[in-house]
């Protein structure tokens, strides 16, 4: 067992709310890995950064993204600094892999002052500006489809991505 596909991205880049539309649209499960890792630490991700640090954070999001590849069949979203780490890069090599691009204004656009993204919490145009320079590379190194997503609705998005992942 495996997924259908895994979403990549920049924060703002839509994996949640796309893949979850791309799962209903395909009639498959949909789960996102931020939410397995408050589940399985019991508090909410900004909790986890502030009492374990982000080197827990990326060593849980590891391990609940090797089980969720083991058993999960369906769309599985990561968070987006999930790449960072090498050994989550590795276990991405023999999947399905979407990475849902954004550049830095539409993304700001997007995340704009919502709550729960400890790493955008101060300053989050120069954050992201930052970890989209740093990330880039990255997503496409693990991508075996990039989809551009500035300037368009979610809907008309999780539309093409559900025909590639027909086929
Ligand atoms: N293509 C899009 N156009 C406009 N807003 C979007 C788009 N994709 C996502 N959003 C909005 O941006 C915010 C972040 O989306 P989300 O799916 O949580 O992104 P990610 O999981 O990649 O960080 C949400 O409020 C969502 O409704
Ligand atoms: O970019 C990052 O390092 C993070 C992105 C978040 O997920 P989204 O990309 O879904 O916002 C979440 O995993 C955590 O706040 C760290
Ligand atoms: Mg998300």
């Amino acid at each position: 067992m495996a997924p259908v596909a895994v979403f990549v991205g920049s924060p703002g880049a839509g994996k949640t709310t796309v893949g979850s539309a791309v799962a209903a649209a395909l009639g498959v499960p949909f789960a996102d890995t931020d939410e397995l890792i408050e589940a399985r630490a019991g508090k909410p991700i900004p909790e986890i950064f502030f009492d374990d640090g982000e080197d827990a954070f990326r060593a849980m999001e590891r391990s609940v993204i090797a089980d969720a590849l083991a058993e999960f069949d369906g769309i599985l979203s990561l968070g987006g600094g999930a790449i960072l780490d090498e050994g989550t890069r590795a276990l991405l090599a023999s999947q399905n892999v979407v990475y849902l691009s954004v550049e830095l204004s539409d993304a700001v656009k997007r995340v704009g002052l919502g709550s729960g993204r400890p790493l955008l919490a101060v300053n989050p145009r120069a954050t992201l500006k930052y970890l989209l320079d740093q990330r880039r590379p990255l997503y496409a190194s693990v991508a075996t489809h990039t989809i551009g997503t500035d300037g368009r609705e979610p809907e008309e998005i999780a539309d093409e991505v559900a025909a590639l992942l027909k086929v």
